[in-house]
């Protein structure tokens, strides 16, 4: 194991942490397994991408077990010149992976490593771990755990280095703001991979690469082996310090509501009430930042997954006042507006409320944007036209997700994620069951989104109310000129002021353009 700090090894041989760091016998690590299509495991790992929009057809797919493994798929990639995307836990919105044009997939699946590693003083986590894995083993093990996603089946690997928040957020911050370090095989000048461990350490050499992984996102600079987390201030080495402790238990609740009496003025109440209370409820000190809710404003869907319009709630039930936090927020966003249902609060285990592995699910297309305050009136109307009008539509929603709080401690350049004021994030859905109707199902979702965003050119650009987008929720539209006539390029609406610093990562680090979607930082 290189260790320490800045640490470039020529060879990637040197930085396997596994047996020192248990102090196990030094067994081989798995692989690599080269899975062509006469292999039946080809069509496992192919159809391992959530969405089935998107289909790739990959000469192989190589599954890696080491850091050595990876370098060498790699260097396998730049001799023969086919390109390559990196698979962890295949939950890209976009055909970053699952693409036609890329011929090899690198699978992280077999490298699935979480331990204390002493050497770092943080808690190793590799990227072939869902997000339900990570949590299970460090809150099992150490009681502790990262503020990420609130879908167990995200992977790892791409979920950090875009950013990653979840239901703890507002309480403990981003995901990224707890990374300590990341390992990298990037490919220089010359087609050969190295192998860099890049920390946070304002004179480690390859500091501006850390940066880069805290909110640059996949699939640009190389393929991340390793990610070490930990708090950012010193507190010692006792692990059970290192990151935050989540709650033991939760109160979760659903409000439900029904389209049936939904009036315009009972909709648009709904929105202003719920908007309003995050903007009085976002601020790092405020009582309410363990209390995550998401009201998902969606069509009554059968056999749809995740559909309907409802609100599920969850507060730290350690807190002696949860219960009057819960039914004060319930009573804030419904006033004036009767629900379909509110049942009694029940009390659950905290890592009980992560869903488990996802599998692939509908094909589906989301459009995503930044909320610094709640959606003007003009903006919930247009919701309201294009939520009630949705013939021929399978399913389709608007989530408005809370945020806010912890995240908004930090500085925007001082990781690559620069919304750093926003209290809630929105997602624009839409999905389908019969691939015949995906057209009609775009149309819906791009109407829906450039009436909500028509004046500032259909897209979310920064001002007073919206602040841009999240990488980790790609909508390669951004990119589309006949989508986003604001003048304001995608890469400004996800990366704001930090985007020439993430150019001359991406020059320094792939100067070859090795690793590229449509999505991705130009050198
Ligand atoms: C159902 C669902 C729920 C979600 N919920 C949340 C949420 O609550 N919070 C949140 O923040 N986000 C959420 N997301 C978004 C999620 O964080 C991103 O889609 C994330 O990039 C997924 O990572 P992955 O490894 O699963 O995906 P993949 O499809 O494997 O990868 C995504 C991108 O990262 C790249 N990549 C993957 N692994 C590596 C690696 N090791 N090195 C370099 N590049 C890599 C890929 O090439 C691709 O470009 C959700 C997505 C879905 C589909």
């Amino acid at each position: 194991m290189t260790g320490g700090t800045g640490a470039d090894a020529a060879s990637a041989g040197a930085s396997s942490t596994r047996p020192e760091l248990r102090g196990e016998r030094c067994l081989p690590p798995a692989g690599p397994v080269k899975v062509t299509p006469d292999d039946p495991r080809y069509l496992n790992l192919k159809l391992r991408g959530a969405n089935s929009r998107f289909n790739g057809e990959p000469d192989y797919i190589h599954l890696v077990g080491s850091t050595q493994q990876v370098a060498d798929a790699v260097e396998e990639t730049v001799r023969t010149g086919k390109r390559v995307a990196v698979r962890s836990g295949g939950h890209c919105f976009e055909d970053f992976v699952d693409n036609p044009d890329v011929k090899v997939i690198i699978d992280m699946s077999l490298l699935t490593e979480i331990a204390y590693d002493p050497s770092m003083n943080a808690f190793l986590i590799e990227p072939g771990n869902t997000l339900s894995e990570v949590y299970e083993k460090l809150y099992l093990g150490w009681n502790v755990t990262i503020p990420g996603g609130v879908c167990g089946g995200v992977g790892v690997g791409g979920h950090i280095c875009g950013g990653g928040y979840g239901p703890l957020s507002r309480q403990f911050g981003s995901v990224v703001d707890y990374l300590y370090a990341v390992e990298v095989v990037v490919v220089n000048k010359q087609g050969k991979a190295r192998v860099i461990v890049a920390t946070r350490e304002r004179d480690d050499p390859h500091h501006d690469l850390w940066w880069a992984h805290t909110g640059g996102g996949g699939g640009n600079f190389g393929v991340v082996t390793k990610y070490w987390m930990r708090v950012p201030e010193d507190v010692g080495r006792n692990p059970e310090r290192l990151l935050p402790k989540p709650p033991a238990t939760l109160l979760t609740s659903t409000v439900t509501f029904d389209w049936a009496g939904m009036t315009e003025a009972a909709f648009s109440r709904l929105l202003r009430n719920h908007g309003e209370w995050y903007e009085r409820n976002s601020g790092p000190d405020s009582p309410y930042t363990g209390l995550w809710s998401q009201l998902m404003i969606g069509n009554e869907v059968p056999g749809m997954g995740e559909s309907g319009f409802m609100m599920p709630i969850q507060v730290d039930a350690t807190r002696p006042d949860a219960r009057r936090l819960l039914d004060a927020h319930i009573e804030a966003v419904i006033d004036g507006v009767p629900p379909a249902e509110v049942p009694e609060p029940i009390e659950q285990r905290w890592l009980a409320s992560t869903p488990g592995r996802g599998g692939r699910g509908p094909a589906s297309k989301t459009k995503a944007g930044y909320l610094r305050k709640r959606l003007t009136d003009r903006q919930i109307q247009a919701v309201y036209e294009n939520m009630t009008h949705m013939d021929g539509i399978d399913y389709g929603a608007v989530w408005l997700i809370g945020y806010g709080g912890k995240v908004n401690t930090v500085d925007p350049a001082a990781t690559a994620l620069p919304q750093r004021d926003a209290i809630l994030k929105v997602n624009y859905i839409t999905g389908w069951a019969n691939p015949g109707n995906e057209a009609k199902h775009l149309t819906w979702v791009r109407k829906l989104y450039a009436d909500v965003y028509a004046e500032t050119g259909g897209v979310p650009v920064p001002n007073d109310v919206s602040d841009g987008a999240y990488i980790n929720y790609p909508d390669s539209d951004l990119a589309d000129p006949g989508l986003n006539t604001s003048g304001v390029p995608w890469h400004d609406l996800y990366y704001k002021g930090n985007h020439p610093r993430l150019r001359k990562v991406k020059a320094a680090y792939d100067p070859r353009n090795h690793f590229h979607h449509a999505l991705s930082i130009r050198p």
